[in-house]
């Protein structure tokens, strides 16, 4: 997952970017990067590593303007190469810059087709560059010489029927301002706010309302599944829904993991469904474990925190936090392969002995993925001295990739592929192990919002809501993305040139 922001102010902006992702460096720590638009020139700086890293003052010096976008990067495609961080750059037409969230289905062919029939050439192997090049030739095609809104608006609907898969994006114009647009299946979350200032309105687009409220910009709304809002330099704001069929299918999993639980996405609180989540799996608990003796409810800090509480109400069972979260050190699943993701566990959580000593605990995490974090996080129960160690999860089986922008790229990385309740619970080493079902999931998430009614839930039951990922699709990105490939790429990255970020030191 990554994060995104764009500002149109009427101030310099480069402070509140740089605020804005380090708000959503939850979404991404891999890369991080900022442009804005200052004398009609893009100021760029990108590189690999946290907010608080890539960023000095000698840079943010540099960053002027008064509109710029930015990104914190979790790969998905492509390498962890700093020359595929974002936001990347096209010189035609007019200067384009781009910072995109997701992951697009088609990129093979999207490649192959910018080659030899548009004519561009994509410098690094990333989807967002693509993207980024297809917006462009789109913009070229319009027949004026400038452009108007109606120009923007017609270039996003062809974007829409070029590309398949996640893309939640926002893109600067030089001369003429930036435009936000979210695919046609609303996957990946973009909101929009405002700000009053003495200078006039200012707006922001984000990935999460978190970002906004940081900069204490007011939250206005989503962006709709396929519409495009244009922001002029003069601050007038445009709009129109710029996809044939939109639909809403947002992705469940922001919800049960990725975004921060003060964010509120497409009307549903996160911190809301996650409590509601804790409520059916208690339910669930109370009525499958019916004679099992549970002395405590342990959550796994940090995301399943919200929903372990819940669960210890509802079952009338003391909360306590027994693992202590190291906070210097970033989350787990999003580090990019498995040998540091391992050592990272022990590094970050550590038990408090008296909380276990002689009890029956109940682990609650928001998820098992490659079973990294409750393999060792139930040894390290049982080393504290846990009589009985049981595990729930707030979300069911994942037993399917993710081709959306979650990096999940190979079935067989995943502890539950092929594997039913009882082969997954001996592998982690649990007593006793409980899921979420997938139906009372969806429940608890849509609660807050009835509007939508379904999900982007293919991690779950292997249903791709784009309709163009078969067996082939998934045994491909599996030879190229898996944890051995993914070692050796990263490892060659290092020698690409980067194209627009030399010097920048
Ligand atoms: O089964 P796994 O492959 O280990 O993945 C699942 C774990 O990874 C995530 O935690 P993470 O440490 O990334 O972040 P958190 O501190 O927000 O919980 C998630 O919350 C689970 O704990
Ligand atoms: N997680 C994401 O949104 C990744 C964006 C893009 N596919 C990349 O790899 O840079
Ligand atoms: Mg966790």
């Amino acid at each position: 997952m990554c994060g995104i922001v764009g500002i149109v102010g009427k101030t310099p902006v480069g402070q509140a970017l740089y605020d804005g992702l380090t708000v959503l460096q939850h979404r991404g720590q891999d890369a991080a990067g900022i442009v804005t638009i200052h004398e009609n020139t893009f100021r760029l700086r990108k590189g690999n590593g946290l907010v608080k890293d890539v960023f000095h003052t000698r840079h943010m010096l540099r960053l002027q303007g008064n509109m710029g976008i930015g990104h914190i990067r979790y790969p998905t495609a492509g390498t962890s190469s700093s020359s595929e961080a974002q936001p990347f750059y096209a010189n035609s037409p007019f200067g384009i810059s781009l910072a995109h969230n997701g992951n697009l289905t088609n990129a093979e062919e999207l490649k192959i087709w910018l080659n030899t029939q548009a004519r561009r050439h994509v410098n690094t192997t990333s989807d967002s560059e693509l993207l980024l090049n297809i917006l462009g030739h789109e913009l070229q095609n319009s027949e004026q010489h400038t452009l108007d809104q109606s120009d923007i608006f017609t270039a996003v609907s062809n974007v829409h029927k070029r590309v398949r898969g996640a893309y939640a994006t926002v893109a600067l114009i030089i001369g003429y301002g930036m435009v936000a647009f979210r695919d046609p299946n609303g996957i990946r979350p973009l909101v929009f706010g405002k700000r009053e200032t003495e200078s006039g309105v200012e707006y922001m687009v984000a990935s999460e309302s978190v970002a906004l409220d940081a900069n204490e910009f007011e939250f206005v709304r989503d962006v709709a599944p396929g519409e495009a809002i244009f922001f002029t330099e003069s601050g007038e704001i445009h709009s129109q829904q710029c996809a044939e069929n939109p639909s809403f299918h947002p992705c469940i999993f922001e919800y049960v993991y990725f975004a921060r639980p003060d964010s509120s996405i497409d009307k549903i609180s996160v911190y809301g469904s996650r409590v509601d989540m804790g409520k059916k799996l208690g339910d669930k608990i109370a009525k499958e474990w019916e004679d099992i003796d549970i002395d405590v409810v342990i959550p796994i800090p940090e995301t399943s925190c919200d929903t372990a509480l819940e669960i210890a109400r509802h079952l009338n069972i003391p909360y306590r936090q027994g693992f202590v979260k190291n906070r210097y050190i970033g989350r787990t699943f999003i580090m990019p392969g498995q040998e540091q993701r391992k050592k990272s566990v022990r590094r970050k959580l550590n038990a408090i002995g008296a909380e276990f000593v002689g009890k029956n605990v109940l682990l609650v995490d928001d998820s098992i993925v490659r079973g990294t974090t409750s393999g060792q996080i139930i040894e390290m129960a049982r080393a504290a001295g846990a009589k009985k160690v049981y595990f729930a999860s707030a979300a069911p089986e994942i037993r399917f990739p993710n081709v959306y922008g979650i990096d999940m790229p190979s079935a067989n990385e995943l502890i539950a592929h092929g594997r039913e309740l009882d082969d997954i619970c001996q592998l982690i080493g649990a007593d006793k192990l409980i899921f979420q079902t997938l139906e009372d999931l969806v429940s608890a998430v849509s609660t807050a919002n009835p509007d939508i009614t379904e999900f982007e839930t293919s991690v779950f039951n292997g249903e791709y809501v784009t309709k163009d990922i078969d067996q082939s699709y998934l045994d491909r990105l599996d030879a190229m993305r898996n944890n051995e490939t993914k070692e050796t790429s990263d490892k060659n990255a290092d020698s690409i040139i980067d194209m627009y970020n030399e010097g920048a030191e």
